[in-house]
């Protein structure tokens, strides 16, 4: 998983005046399932257009399996699948039907076709419809398709826009799974577009935030969390009775501590440095305390996600200077 399948450089694009798309720059290598996470209008739609060679850029480079997108996108489109979130399949044709169609497009010869049919609706769960018509078919069920559609040229990136959109929970997680499934057993390549950070956090092997066309940050979860709450990266839940004054303030001088915020009578939270859960219960027992719980909390894209797009800030009232 080292050689980059996708390369962006500085890559702008302009609507009225406006960049959609604002000078960015990334690299995502082959194999990886990567998350552009954002907003409403934040350029992940764009970004991926200018990927598959659909709209040309205002500036910058890109590059998709070595090639330029936007001098030849035919080429891109053959080693591309593009999973939009509104799918276009012929309602009145079934799902097999569907795929050999789309197969017929990508000029695959029937035979092998119809060998590579089966087996996708198979791998996707829908081995039992496939001679159903897709009208009939549940919206989950529509995604899975969708995927197959994108397989049946047996593509080396995959781009999934929203798929998780308008599934049941139980189909969310099913459909994460094949993802994630195919990821691994195809060596492909997933980008991933969505604003649903739970799910972005379950597959994904490394995260892109972006808003209004910028990349803020990207990396997995722990180096985004790293970036961003960098000296008090561990928090630590702290219960004990009694918390006295004294070993608040005790406490509160550990090496590395540097917030602590009191939740009521017998809990504060303490924002450290390093992992210092130890010393902690350490001084809890020297204090005679009686220590009810001591637990640690790891920042997930929930915070990490607020703190872009809401600019909640870890309460300054609470900084020890
Ligand atoms: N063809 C267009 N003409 C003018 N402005 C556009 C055009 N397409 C997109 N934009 C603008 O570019 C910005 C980025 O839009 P884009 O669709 O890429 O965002 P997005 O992150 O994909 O949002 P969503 O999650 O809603 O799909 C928005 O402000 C949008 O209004």
């Amino acid at each position: 998983m080292s050689e980059a399948i996708i390369k962006i450089e500085e890559l702008t694009k302009i609507y009225d005046n406006e960049p959609a798309v604002d000078r960015l720059s990334l690299s995502i290598k082959k194999g990886e399932i990567f998350g552009l996470l954002g907003p409403n209008g934040a350029g992940k739609s764009t970004t991926i257009f200018m990927l598959l060679g659909l709209i040309e850029p205002t500036s910058g480079n890109l590059q998709v399996c070595g090639i330029n997108s936007t001098s030849n996108p035919i080429e891109v489109k053959k080693r591309v699948g593009y999973l939009p979130d509104d799918l276009g399949f012929y309602q009145n044709m079934t799902g097999l039907e569907n795929l050999l169609y789309t197969a017929s497009l990508n000029e695959i010869p029937r035979k092998e076709a119809l060998k590579r049919s089966h087996h996708l609706l198979k791998q996707v769960g829908l081995g039992e419809a496939l001679n159903k018509k897709v009208g009939k078919y549940s919206r989950g069920m529509k995604q899975r398709l969708g995927l197959a559609d994108v397989l049946i040229k047996e593509p080396e990136i995959i781009i999934l826009d929203e798929p998780t959109l308008g599934i049941d929970p139980k189909g969310v997680q099913e459909l994460l799974k094949l993802i994630k499934q195919l990821n691994e057993e195809n060596n492909i390549t997933v980008l991933l577009s969505s604003h649903h950070l739970h799910q972005v956090q379950q597959i994904c092997d490394r995260v892109g935030i972006f808003v209004n066309g910028q990349l803020l940050a990207q990396g997995n979860v722990k180096e985004l969390a790293n970036q961003l709450f960098g000296n008090q990266a561990f928090v630590v839940h702290v219960e004990a009775d009694p918390i006295s004054s004294e070993l608040k303030t005790n406490l509160k001088c550990l090496e590395g501590v540097t917030n602590m915020k009191e939740i009521s009578e017998t809990a504060i939270e303490m924002y450290c440095q390093t992992d210092i859960t130890p010393l902690i219960a350490n001084e809890i027992v020297n204090h005679k305390a009686n220590l009810l719980a001591l637990s640690n909390k790891s920042y997930g894209l929930d915070e990490i996600y607020h703190l872009y797009f809401e600019g909640r800030e870890i309460d300054e009232t609470t900084k020890i200077s």
